[in-house]
C-alpha cells in the first residue's frame, strides 16, 4: 500500500514537468516571503530592545540602517506575497489545465468500451473535483514542502552564528511541529480522507443518477427511498469529516503548545550567555522573536500532509482510468485507407470482456460499396453489436472485418470512425443551437452547406420557418424539437459529414407513422451511393433494402431457418 503511495507520489511529480519554470518562480518567491517575514520580526526585536537601551544610555547604536532595513523588509514582504500568490495560482491553474488534456487523452480512447464500469456521476467527479484535488501536489503539497526544508536550513545556519543551543532548540521544535506532528496527523487522517474521496464519488453518481431518473422515481413512489439512502451517505461523509477535522484541530493546538515551549526553551539557554556578558542583550529579543517567527516556515506542512491524502486518493483513482489498457489498439502502422468500402465480415466471433457466452458467433457476410443492408433480429440478438464492431467499439475476438481488403484492425479508430455516419434512435443533440449541433459535423460548414444538408434530409422548411432559424436552441437531447425534427436533423449532420459508410441503429424507432415517412425518405436519400447497415425491425423501413441479414442468437440465419422459427412460434 505504501509502495503504491510512493509510486503514484512519483508519477504525480512528474507529471508537473511542463510548467517547472513557474513553479520554480512561485517556490523561489515563496522562499523569500518566509524569511523577509522572520527576519522582519527578529530585526524589529533587536532594534526595540536596542533603541531602549539606547535611550537608557547603556547602548550606542546608528540607527539609521536597522530603521531603513525594517522598512525594505515589510515592503518586500508585501510585494513578494502578492508576487509569490500571483506565480503559484498561474502555475497551478497551468497545470490544472494540462492535467485535465492528459486526463482526456487517456479517457477518449478507452469509450465506450472501458468506461461501462464506471458511472457517468462518477467520472464526472474524477474529471472535475479529482483533477482539481491534484494539482494541490504543487501548490499545498511540493512548494510548501520544499520551501520548509529550505528555510529551516537557513534560519538555523544563521541562528547557530549567535547561539547554537538556540540554533539546535529550534531546529528540533521545527521538526516536531513541522514534521513529526503533521506526520502523525497524516496517518491518522488518510484513511478518513481516501474513505471520503470515494465516498464523494459515489454519492456524486448517485445523485446524477436520481435526477436523470427523477420522473420514473416519483411514478414509481420511490423518490424517499432513493433520497434516505443519498442522506445516510451524506451522514457518513459527515462523520469522516468530523473525523478528519478532530485530528486536524487537535494537531494544530499541539503544534502552538509546542511553539511556545520551543521560544521559552531558546529564551532559557540563550539568557546565560547574555547575563555573562557573552552575547549583547539585544540579540535576545531577536533569538527569542525568531525562533518564534521561524515556524512560519513549517505553518504548511501540516496542510501540505492533509493534502497528500486527498490527493493520493485522486491520483488513484485518476491512474486507475488512466492505466486500463484501451479495448481496441490501433496500429503501429496504419495501412492506407482504401479505395473501395465495401465491407466484409470474415468467420466474425465476438463476445463481451467479461461475459460467458458470444454475443456474434461465425458472421459471415458481404455488403459491397454503395449498398444497402437491412439488419433484423429480435431484441438482444446482436444486431448492434455488429455494427459496433465496425465502428471500433469492441475487439472482435475470432475471424476478420474488413474493408476494401484492408483489415480494419489495420486501420485506427479514428480513421474507421471518420469513414462512417452514424444515426440512432439516441443520436445525441447537444443542448445547444441548430447550427452548432450540425457544424460537429463539419466545423467550417457555410449557410449555403447547412441549408443544403437540411434540404437534403428533408427538414429545411421547418428549420428556417422557425423565429430563429439555424440559432434556434434545441433544448437538453432535443427536447424542444419533435422526435422526426431531431431525427432529421441528425440526418442532416451526416449529410454534412458525407463519410461513404452509413451505419443507421432503429432510425425511425419510436416516431409516428408520419414522421416515419419523412424520416425514411431523408434516409433513401442520404443511403444513396454509400455502403449502408441498416437496424429496424420495422417493415416500411426494411422494405428500402434488397438484401437483409436475419440474426438470431448472435448468428446470421437463412431464409429457411427463419420461416421455421416464425412457424415455431406461431
Ligand atoms: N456492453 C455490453 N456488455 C456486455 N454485454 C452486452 C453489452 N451490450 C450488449 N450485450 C449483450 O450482447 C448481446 C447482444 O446485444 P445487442 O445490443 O447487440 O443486441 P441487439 O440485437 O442490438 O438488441 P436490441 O434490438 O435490443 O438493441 C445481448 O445478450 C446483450 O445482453
Amino acid at each position: 500500500m505504501r509502495g503504491q503511495a510512493i509510486r503514484d507520489l512519483w508519477r504525480l511529480l512528474l507529471l508537473l514537468g511542463p510548467a517547472w519554470r513557474w513553479q520554480v518562480a512561485g517556490l523561489v518567491l515563496g522562499i523569500l516571503v518566509i524569511l523577509t517575514n522572520v527576519g522582519l520580526l527578529a530585526l524589529s526585536g533587536w532594534f526595540i530592545t536596542a533603541m531602549g537601551m539606547a535611550g537608557l544610555g547603556l547602548l550606542h547604536i546608528e540607527y539609521f540602517v536597522p530603521a531603513a532595513a525594517i522598512r525594505a523588509l515589510a515592503i518586500l514582504r508585501t510585494v513578494g506575497r502578492y508576487l509569490e500568490r500571483l506565480v503559484t495560482h498561474d502555475a497551478t491553474l497551468r497545470l490544472l489545465s494540462d492535467l485535465r488534456v492528459w486526463f482526456y487523452t487517456h479517457l477518449e480512447p478507452l469509450a465506450p468500451a472501458g468506461l461501462q464500469r464506471h458511472r457517468t456521476g462518477d467520472l464526472l467527479s474524477r474529471i472535475r473535483a479529482d483533477i482539481d484535488s491534484l494539482d494541490n501536489v504543487y501548490l499545498r503539497v511540493l512548494a510548501p514542502s520544499l520551501a520548509a526544508f529550505i528555510c529551516m536550513c537557513f534560519i538555523t545556519i544563521f541562528l547557530a552564528r549567535f547561539s547554537l543551543a538556540a540554533a539546535v532548540t529550534d531546529l528540533l521544535g521545527l521538526i516536531i511541529v513541522g514534521i513529526g506532528l503533521p506526520m502523525l496527523a497524516f496517518r491518522a487522517v488518510r484513511r478518513p480522507a481516501e474513505a471520503a474521496v470515494s465516498g464523494r464519488g459515489r454519492l456524486r453518481a448517485d445523485i446524477a443518477d436520481t435526477i436523470r431518473g427523477y420522473d420514473e422515481l416519483r411514478v414509481f413512489g420511490a423518490l424517499m427511498r432513493q433520497t434516505s439512502r443519498q442522506e445516510v451517505a451524506h451522514t457518513a461523509l459527515d462523520r469522516l469529516k468530523l473525523q478528519g477535522t478532530r485530528i486536524e484541530s487537535a494537531a494544530t493546538g499541539s503544534a502552538l503548545v509546542l511553539i511556545q515551549m520551543t521560544m521559552l526553551t531558546a529564551f532559557a539557554v540563550t539568557i546565560h550567555p547574555v547575563i555573562s556578558g557573552r552575547l549583547p542583550a539585544p540579540d535576545l529579543a531577536m533569538i527569542v522573536l525568531l525562533v518564534l517567527a521561524s515556524f512560519d516556515a513549517v505553518s504548511g506542512l501540516p496542510g501540505a500532509y492533509r493534502a497528500l491524502g486527498q490527493t493520493l486518493g485522486a491520483a488513484r483513482r485518476i491512474f486507475e482510468i488512466v492505466d486500463t489498457p484501451p479495448t481496441v489498439k490501433d496500429p503501429t502502422q496504419e495501412a492506407p485507407v482504401p479505395a473501395r468500402l465495401d465491407i466484409t465480415f470474415r468467420d466474425v466471433s465476438f463476445r463481451y470482456p467479461g461475459s460467458e457466452g458470444w454475443a456474434l458467433r461465425h458472421i459471415n457476410c458481404h455488403a459491397p460499396a454503395g449498398s444497402a443492408i437491412g439488419i433484423m433480429g429480435q431484441s438482444g440478438s446482436g444486431k448492434t453489436s455488429l455494427v459496433n464492431l465496425i465502428l471500433r467499439f469492441w475487439e472482435f475476438q475470432e475471424g476478420d472485418i474488413t474493408i476494401g481488403g484492408v483489415s480494419i484492425r489495420d486501420l485506427s479508430a479514428e480513421t474507421m470512425r471518420g469513414l462512417c455516419s452514424v444515426i440512432t434512435q439516441q443520436t445525441h443533440l447537444f443542448n445547444t443551437s441548430i447550427r452548432e449541433n450540425l457544424r460537429i459535423a463539419k466545423p467550417a460548414a457555410t449557410e449555403v452547406e447547412m441549408e443544403a444538408a437540411l434540404e437534403c434530409a428533408g427538414v429545411r422548411e421547418e428549420v428556417l420557418a422557425m423565429t430563429r432559424g439555424l440559432d434556434t436552441m434545441v433544448g437538453e437531447l432535443g427536447a424542444q424539437l419533435s422526435g422526426g425534427q431531431a431525427r432529421r436533423i441528425a440526418i442532416a449532420r451526416a449529410f454534412l459529414k458525407d463519410a461513404p459508410i452509413l451505419i443507421l441503429d432503429e432510425p425511425t424507432e419510436g416516431l409516428d407513422a408520419l414522421s416515419e415517412d419523412a424520416v425514411n425518405r431523408a434516409l433513401t436519400r442520404l443511403m444513396q451511393g454509400r455502403t449502408s447497415l441498416v437496424i429496424s425491425h420495422r417493415r416500411q423501413t426494411l422494405r428500402l433494402f434488397r438484401t437483409i441479414l436475419h440474426i438470431a442468437d448472435g448468428r446470421i440465419i437463412g431464409p429457411e431457418q427463419v420461416t421455421r422459427m416464425i412457424a415455431d412460434k406461431q
